[in-house]
């Protein structure tokens, strides 16, 4: 069976982990958010494609959900010694030879794709990795500090400002004339079934869609498409995917960020069990809905996940 998964950072990665678990035989290509790209110290830093590939290549730091594990920072109190910043992006020294070959590779003239793969081939993720564009996108937050409106980077506004901030415009910069990346969608048109994991349905999921040619591409592969909500319990799972939701103007709620997802686009929604009163208004909104437990707290409830994830696959398709 082939799998067409768009994921973003720590949420859809962890859910890749029971994804592979549970359907080992199945081919899955991962199809990555770009959007929190950064530039820094002159190297270019891809946090959801890393963090995939960590984690299911088995180099994660496993509490953080992102970066390496066993990692010293050497190299950032060097360029703090030379009082050269940002200080409030951790990069640790193991990471960092990641961002130096990705960068030396694109000097060299490869596309991003490219570049993932090579790196994929040490990690073996056991997953097929595609950055979902090869052209540059950067998401930038407008946000109101001190009383001023500025938009600022997207890792900024998540890691310096904690998003604490009210964010009132989330702006994939450089989406609008981004290409799909080669291989993208080829995967989307020849998968069985297509998945949106407990990811950011803003700067993840929401992203990849930006990316002209996707979201069509995905609404007319006539095949099923499910999604997780990662809202539960009106709560994000984890990271604060609430406050760009309110940029957004969708409600953080499992029902809210399935109508904004729309039902021309997804044929089946899981929700927590805590949320199985919103059944009624997913399935009124023409998206087939079931309630199961959906917190992700190790492998073996991702791996229950994912298989009901494609059981409520099979049951759209019937
Ligand atoms: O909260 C943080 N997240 C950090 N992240 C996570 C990152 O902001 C998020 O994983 C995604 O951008 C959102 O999914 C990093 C990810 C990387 O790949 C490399 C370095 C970092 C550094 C931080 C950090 O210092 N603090």
């Amino acid at each position: 069976m082939r799998i067409v998964v768009l994921a973003g950072g720590i949420g859809g990665a962890r859910f890749l982990r029971g994804l592979k678990a549970a359907a080992p035989e199945a081919e899955i290509t991962v199809v990555g958010n770009t959007g929190d790209d950064i530039h820094l110290f002159g190297l270019k830093v891809c946090p959801d494609l890393d963090t995939v590939m960590y984690t299911l290549g088995g180099g994660v730091h496993e509490e953080q959900g992102w970066g390496r594990a066993d990692e010293t920072f050497a190299v950032k109190e060097e360029l703090a010694a030379y009082g050269v910043g940002p200080e409030w992006f951790g990069l640790g020294d193991r990471d960092f030879a990641t961002h130096i070959v990705r960068t030396q590779m694109i000097g060299a003239g490869y596309p991003l794709s490219a570049v993932t793969e090579a790196l994929c081939a040490r990690w073996q993720p056991g997953v097929r990795l595609l950055p979902m564009s090869d052209d540059r996108v950067e998401t930038h937050v407008l946000v109101e500090t001190d009383g001023e409106r500025k938009a600022v980077h997207f890792q900024e506004y998540w890691v310096r400002l904690r998003a604490a901030v009210p964010a009132h415009a989330v702006v994939p910069v450089g989406a609008e004339a981004a290409k799909p990346a080669p291989g993208v969608l080829e995967a989307i048109a020849a998968a069985d079934v297509i998945v949106f994991p407990p990811s950011n349905p803003v700067v993840s999921i929401g992203t990849i869609l930006a990316v002209p040619g996707i979201r069509e591409a995905i609404a007319e592969a006539g095949v099923p498409v499910v999604g997780l909500s990662p809202i539960v319990g009106d709560a994000p799972v984890r990271g604060m995917a609430d406050k760009v939701l309110a940029a957004v103007g969708v409600e953080s709620t499992a029902a809210a960020v399935a109508a904004h997802y729309g039902s021309g686009l997804l044929d089946g929604w899981l929700v927590d069990t805590v949320d199985a009163g919103a059944v009624a208004e997913v399935e009124e909104a023409g998206i087939r809905c079931r309630a199961v437990p959906l917190l992700m707290s190790d492998l073996a409830a991702a791996t229950r996940m994912a298989r009901e994830a494609l059981t409520l696959a099979e049951e759209v398709r019937a």
